[in-house]
């Protein structure tokens, strides 16, 4: 589609003139506010099946411009919901070294340094993530907050490449690890609300989870991932940084969020 931005002309106050989803309902990110929670005890634990990713398993890690992205097998999947939502991609949202804060969702106002996504589609109904993308029923990304603190050596394993794909467009294959390491240690504790794509062309299609514990990586992983990244091509006369690429908090209207844990 055509280009867009997190700031300037293209930037994301513009979004809706090119993608109509981006200024409607049901948007996504927004600040978990405690006025909005409510406890739902049918929340049942996240079963990630298939994250462990064995050292052959080749991974394609990229950047697309508007993100660090790693491709993921299909055979990776959510089970435990409604239906089984298989995965596609993980990506990251992050700040930049002046402005550490870079998280998309907001908890009581609390930005946090970054924040990594890992997009599902539901396969029970569609056989791809293009066929489900703009679907209410299509998409499921598992959300978790990131803070700056001690070194995580599951973020190691892809961040010790990024320096091969510092320009658009440019790819790199990396060993698979075991994703379930980059989650946080309980998966039963999280936020659930109903939202969208946090990019254009922002369709209302996302059930977020978003974990209630937060993970950490060192203040030198946060500044490679903050300042190795470029959002223009490497023959782009101007290189064009590739940080403080989240959208700013959306209303929540009458949305309520529902908790799985208690206090
Ligand atoms: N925060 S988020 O989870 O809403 C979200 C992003 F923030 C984001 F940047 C991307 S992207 O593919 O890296 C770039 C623009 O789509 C995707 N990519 C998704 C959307 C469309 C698509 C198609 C195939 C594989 C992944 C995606 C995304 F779902
Ligand atoms: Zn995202």
């Amino acid at each position: 589609g055509a280009k867009w931005t997190y700031t300037g002309p293209e930037g994301q106050s513009q979004w809706p003139k090119h993608y109509p989803y981006c200024g409607g309902a049901y948007q996504s990110p927004i600040d978990i506010k405690s006025d909005l929670l409510r406890f739902d005890p049918t929340l049942r634990p996240i079963e990630v099946r298939d994250y462990n990713l064995l050292p052959n398993e080749q991974l394609t890690l990229g950047n697309n411009g508007h993100s660090v992205q790693i491709s993921l097998p299909s055979k990776m999947h959510i089970s435990g919901l409604p239906h089984r939502y298989t995965a596609a991609q993980l990506h990251f949202h992050w700040g930049s070294p002046s402005r550490p804060g870079g998280s998309e969702h907001l908890v009581n106002s609390k930005q946090y340094a970054a924040e990594l996504h890992i997009v599902h589609f539901n396969s029970d109904k569609y056989p791809n993530m293009s066929m489900a993308v703009d679907k209410s029923d299509g998409l499921a990304v598992l959300g978790v907050l990131i803070e700056v603190g001690e070194f995580n050596p599951a973020f190691e394993k892809f961040l010790k490449f990024v320096n091969g794909i510092k320009y658009r467009d440019q790819r790199v294959k990396v060993p698979g690890f075991n994703m379930r390491a980059l989650l946080p240690a309980r998966l039963d504790e999280y936020y659930r609300y109903d939202g969208s794509l946090t990019t254009p062309p922002c369709y209302p299609s996302v059930l977020w989870t978003l974990f209630r514990n937060h993970v950490t990586i060192s203040r030198k992983q946060f500044l490679s991932l903050a300042t190795a990244l470029y959002s223009s091509h490497a023959q782009d006369s101007a290189p064009v940084p590739l940080n403080g690429n989240y959208r700013k908090p959306q209303l929540a209207d009458t949305r309520v969020v529902l908790v799985s844990f208690k206090e």
